[in-house]
């Protein structure tokens, strides 16, 4: 079956707007303090490079990422999560934010939160740009998050469809072509 773009379900500005907000509301639940940012790659990265540039400098903020893969060249998750790549920092005793593009089922963040716990940080949280609760199948506490969205399968900034369409600015909705 092939995908085709359809509509756009958030703009270019309502992001920008949005990840700024965000950015705010982070630096000031950490001013003072160190922070260890997770970006989980590949998805997260476009979302990640933009948010950490609206985290004003009263907080330290570390950047580390890591990789995982689920989903392969399908719309469908294949339920198994699995670690591509791991971050480089011990994060033990620190600040950490998961830093992830979609909650669609929930497995790779309750996945990813409970391998992170297990590495003892002071205190660990996740952003979220978009969640998709209908399809959730797994449940973690999200502290912040960008967007609720329906249930639809989503491309463009830093989310893809067989490894395409990350580049765009804005966030479209794709379903199979005619
Ligand atoms: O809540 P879930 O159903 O687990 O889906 C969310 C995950 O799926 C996507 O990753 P993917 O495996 O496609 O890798 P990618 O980030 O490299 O695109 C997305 O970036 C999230 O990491
Ligand atoms: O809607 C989505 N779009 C892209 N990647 C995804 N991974 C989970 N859900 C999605």
């Amino acid at each position: 079956m092939s995908y085709e773009l359809n509509e756009v379900l958030l703009s270019e500005g309502v992001i920008k707007d949005r990840v700024r907000e965000l950015g705010r509301q982070i630096s000031r639940d950490y001013a003072g303090k160190e922070l260890i940012v997770i970006g989980v790659l590949k998805g997260a990265v476009i979302f990640l490079s933009d948010l950490v540039r609206c985290i004003d400098n009263s907080v330290k903020v570390k950047i580390d990422f890591l990789a995982v893969s689920s989903y392969g060249a399908s719309t469908k998750t294949s339920g198994i999560v699995r670690i591509v790549k791991d971050i480089d920092s011990d994060i033990k005793g620190c600040e950490v934010l998961i830093v992830e593009d979609i909650m669609d089922t929930g497995l790779t963040l309750s996945y990813l939160y409970r391998l992170m716990m297990e590495r003892q940080p002071r205190g660990l949280r996740i952003c979220v740009l978009l969640d998709k609760p209908d399809r959730h199948q797994a449940e973690v506490n999200i502290d912040y998050c960008g967007f609720t969205i329906p249930d639809e399968f989503v491309v463009g900034y830093g989310l893809d469809y067989a490894g395409l369409w990350r580049n765009l600015p804005s966030i479209y909705i794709v379903r199979p072509s005619m």
